[in-house]
């Protein structure tokens, strides 16, 4: 095991994960018995529109919970709001929430990541005119957004940089991108953008990891192998945090599942008893009368296959339709 293996917990047992969920109380906004993160009274509002209203949420340590929800539910502003990279409404009004029992409430972005909860990055236009190497070692920098580019020129940066090239090497071996290092970010496929994606988040070791959409625009030959080194990160120890649309991935690797509707978190459970609850049913198809929330438990390859296929036709149809916008 390499030094920036973390060591394997109980958890990566799935016996031992759904006795554990299994004690957990169903009711959204129950606590849990060994939270990392706990939120409380998060409210954002967009003019007169509440994008999230948000009591009290809590996730469990070293499991993978996937937050879902309808379009526009709130999930990203969420996301945005526990990283740094939003400021509650209600932060005068009494917003409060903790990671591994630190207060983020009154933190910056970069803080929160120092912290050890990272979340994931498109590559933006800047970063994919930067090889894989540097994107790499940005990461190393702990995700600060807009001061990732001061970052490089820090002393400290530059003493440490052998270092972390070495550490930046082994993430990219192990997400099979070492070949890939002195490529331009913006030349890989979908699929292994996020495979740099998440392995540009794990360079500050994080505890927890928040993936927004790991599998959108994900061809089908690396599906498999990015939930795979998903469910290897919470078997390895880490804790992760995700939103996704496709019902069949939720399922497939989701130990816990949180949903909002409209703003707030109206179900928890496995993802069996969610997606069969009368209200979670009603949010999707108050929202999107074609959604598919599944029925199979555990997925074949071939159906993963399938569902890969389906996401790379959808994601090619609309960059077709960005390309012919872009035209008129
Ligand atoms: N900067 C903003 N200004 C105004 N409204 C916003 C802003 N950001 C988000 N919203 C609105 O807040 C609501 C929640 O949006 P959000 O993107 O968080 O939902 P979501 O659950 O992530 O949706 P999706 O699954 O479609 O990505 C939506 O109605 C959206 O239009």
């Amino acid at each position: 095991m390499s030094e920036h293996t973390i060591a394997p917990t109980g958890l990566a047992d799935p016996a031992a994960r759904q006795a554990m969920t299994a004690g957990f109380d169903p009711d959204p906004g129950a606590a849990k018995p060994d939270p990392i993160l706990v939120v409380d009274n998060i409210v954002r509002q967009f003019g007169g529109m509440t994008a999230v209203d948000v009591g009290h949420l809590e996730v469990q340590r070293g499991l993978i919970t996937a937050l879902i929800g309808p379009n526009g539910a709130g999930k990203t502003t969420f996301f945005n709001l526990i990283t740094g990279f939003d400021r509650p409404t209600s932060a005068k009004t009494g917003a409060h929430w903790s990671f591994d029992g630190r207060k983020l409430d009154k933190t910056s972005a970069s803080s929160v990541a120092q912290a050890g909860m990272v979340r994931t990055f498109q590559l933006t236009k800047a970063l994919s005119r930067m090889t894989v190497i540097e994107n790499m070692m940005l990461g190393a920098q702990n995700q600060a957004g807009e001061n990732l580019f001061k970052s490089m020129f820090h002393p400290v940066w530059r003493q440490q940089e052998r270092e972390i090239e070495a550490k930046a090497d082994e993430l990219l071996q192990r997400f099979k991108l070492y070949e890939k290092k002195h490529d331009y970010a913006g030349s890989l496929s979908g699929g292994q953008r996020k495979l740099l994606e998440m392995a540009r988040a794990l360079m500050s070791d994080p505890k927890m990891i928040m993936l927004d959409e790991p599998m959108a625009g994900v061809n089908p030959a690396l599906t498999q192998s990015l939930l795979g080194h998903i469910q290897s990160l919470r078997d390895e120890g880490m804790t992760v945090l995700f939103v996704e649309h496709d019902m069949h991935v939720v399922r497939h690797i989701s130990d816990w599942v949180a949903v909002m509707a409209e703003g707030r978190l109206v179900a928890e459970g496995s993802a069996d008893t969610v997606m069969s609850n009368p209200a979670v049913i009603d949010a999707y198809l108050g929202a999107h009368h074609d959604t598919d929330l599944g029925d199979d438990a555990l997925l074949t390859d071939e159906a993963l296959e399938e569902i890969a296929e389906e996401v790379a036709a959808e994601d090619a149809e609309r960059q077709a339709d960005e390309e012919a916008e872009g035209l008129r």
